[in-house]
């Protein structure tokens, strides 16, 4: 999917399918996807998955991230380890980036116009494999903010020091980024861990942080055919595109590029890249 291609093409489909009379791409509203966990419980909205989770409560917010932290604090400390056992694929995910940032690159005026190649940040970046092998091919200059202490201490060994500037160990759900830095913010593999409403609060925070023609770039896993999915053994949130675009227009930010990770293997979910300013 490109500009909004296949998968815009699919939702109008569907409603030919269906028969009824629809707009050509509805908006899908609030809390209405439905979605299932790996223990086979079903909630009929992503809102009834908060309220259970979290509800407000200070604690509950807290013991659903302890999940993630827990589960990343158990992985090997290199390519394969960031990647779930699919370090064979770093490549062509890489190279797949390098054409979206290119893609950005060629952005035109009608459409906001292109990124400077100043300063990225990679956010939840792990051992910092995507800054060495694509942000740093095309900024000048990089940070990066990752949450596991041993991952933040193995980029520093295996990053560029006269580039890299700063290397963050916190968490994005209060990782605040400092206002007007970043032409680039890419965010890849990591929302998934965050709920709707830290996710919506970390791209207005990223809003600020951007230069006057900067971007952010989501990478992420999505459900392209049915509603969401949260693995309990990590508290991990796939989230259907349709539920992405959605905290995009609540984080008050434009889509203005997106594409789908082209030649990964079948059995991978379909990861697609999103560019919002
Ligand atoms: C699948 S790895 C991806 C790493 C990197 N983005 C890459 O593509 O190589 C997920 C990373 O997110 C980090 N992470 C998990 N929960 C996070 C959170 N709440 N905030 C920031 N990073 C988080 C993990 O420690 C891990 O390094």
């Amino acid at each position: 999917m490109e500009n909004g291609g296949s998968l815009t093409t699919a939702r109008g489909e569907e409603g030919k399918r269906s028969g009824k009379k629809k707009e050509p791409f509805p908006p899908v509203p609030s809390g209405l996807e439905m979605g299932e966990d790996s223990d086979g419980r079903k909630y009929p909205s992503c809102q009834a998955l908060w309220d259970e989770e979290i509800g407000g409560d200070h604690a509950k917010h807290k013991q659903w991230y302890a999940r993630a932290e827990e589960y990343w604090k158990q992985q090997a400390i290199s390519v394969d380890g960031v990647l779930g056992g699919y370090g064979n694929v770093s490549p062509t995910d890489l190279s797949g980036s390098l054409r979206f940032l290119d893609k950005i690159g060629k952005l035109p005026a009608g459409r906001g116009g292109p990124c400077e190649w100043g300063r990225a940040l990679d956010c939840g970046a792990g051992i910092g494999r995507v800054t060495e092998g694509c942000l740093l091919h095309r900024f000048k200059h990089a940070d990066v903010v990752e949450p596991r202490a041993e991952y933040v201490e193995k980029a520093k060994t295996l990053l560029d020091r006269q580039r890299v500037e700063r290397f963050d160990c916190e968490a994005l759900q209060t990782f605040v980024p400092e206002a007007g830095r970043y032409d680039c913010i890419w965010v890849q593999w990591v929302s998934l861990y965050l709920t709707d409403e830290d996710f919506v609060s970390f791209l207005q925070r990223c809003k600020t942080a951007l230069r006057p023609q900067g971007v952010v770039v989501l990478k992420e896993n999505v459900v392209l055919d049915g509603g969401f999915h949260v693995d309990k053994s990590d508290n991990s949130i796939m989230r259907a595109d349709s539920h992405y675009r959605e905290l995009f227009t609540r984080a008050g930010m434009n889509l203005l590029l997106d594409m789908r990770q082209p030649n990964f293997p079948k059995q991978l979910y379909p990861v697609l890249m999103y560019c919002l300013r």
